[in-house]
């Protein structure tokens, strides 16, 4: 697979395996820049598995994945984060104690040299970025509609109200790249039409994005191309349209009853 100037995310021929088992088995895939690029596939098929190896959390036995053109196959999960890769995560148990702007806080990226002792000491260093993330928080807040539940518990958030807060904290770290696990799941329709909204007025800023995703829709209003995994490998990509048509995609999601 050539690298071609337009991607900002390459993944090459990567393998994953639990034991016996193969969760990925060769996949090749690209994310283009400033686009919104779609994965779907059956249950099991290795998507989660796929963004784990993206973000760092999970080593991968063979293949390359490339972000900008540097080989980023080794570089831990934080070294990923300040190139400016990142995802989102469900809200934990833990966080979910903690107010929604705590939770945007505790994500905010430390200070380059950033030192224990400079907080212990409160210098006009720290201050001062800790008035930085706290403006930034109050930002994104504000933009989702969220900066009056700021002193609300993360928990006591509906479904897709968390989905804004978990997306806010990946953009605490102003990133390049996001990626975006089930974005609609638990979401009320109202909320996921938000969601996209907000997903598409971040992409017209240059912010470039992959969803793994069930809820159809929300693939078809926004991504291009969308690729489609079963068993472990891209069984096919394109347009929504395009990969819709594609028999092996009926048959991969219907087990053939189509
Ligand atoms: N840590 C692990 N140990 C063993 N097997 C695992 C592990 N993580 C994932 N698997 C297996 O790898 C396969 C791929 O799982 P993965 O979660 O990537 O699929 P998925 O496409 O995200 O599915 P879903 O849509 O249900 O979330 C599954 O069969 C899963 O059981």
């Amino acid at each position: 697979m050539s690298l071609q100037t337009d991607d900002l995310l390459t993944v090459q021929d990567v393998h994953v395996g639990f034991g016996e088992f193969t969760a990925l088995d060769g996949a090749h895939l690209r994310i283009a820049r400033g686009g919104i690029t779609g994965m779907v596939g059956p249950n099991g098929a290795g998507k989660s598995t796929l963004f784990n190896v993206l973000g760092g959390q999970q080593a991968h036995q063979g293949g390359r994945v490339l972000f900008d053109g540097q080989d980023i196959t080794h570089w831990s999960v934080h070294r990923r984060a300040q190139a400016g890769l990142t995802r989102t995560f469900q809200i934990s148990r833990e966080m979910g104690a903690l107010t929604v702007l705590e939770n945007l806080l505790l994500a905010a990226p430390r200070q380059p040299g950033e030192k224990l002792w400079h907080a212990l000491l409160n210098t006009a260093a720290a201050r001062q970025h800790e008035a930085q993330a706290m403006a930034q928080a109050q930002a994104l807040l504000e933009r989702v509609g969220l900066w009056r539940l700021a002193h609300e518990r993360a928990d006591s958030l509906s479904g897709g109200q968390k989905k804004l807060l978990e997306l806010c904290r990946a953009l605490m770290l102003k990133p390049r790249l996001v990626l975006l696990d089930e974005p609609a799941a638990g979401v009320n329709p109202v909320l996921v039409g938000e969601i996209a909204d907000f997903i598409r007025s971040l992409q017209a800023e240059g912010m470039s994005f992959a969803i793994v995703e069930h809820n159809m829709d929300m693939i078809a209003a926004l991504c291009d191309p969308v690729y489609v995994l079963a068993q472990g490998k891209v069984l096919t990509q394109g347009s929504f349209a395009q990969v819709s048509a594609h028999a092996q995609v009926v048959e991969a999601y219907l087990g053939g009853v189509a």
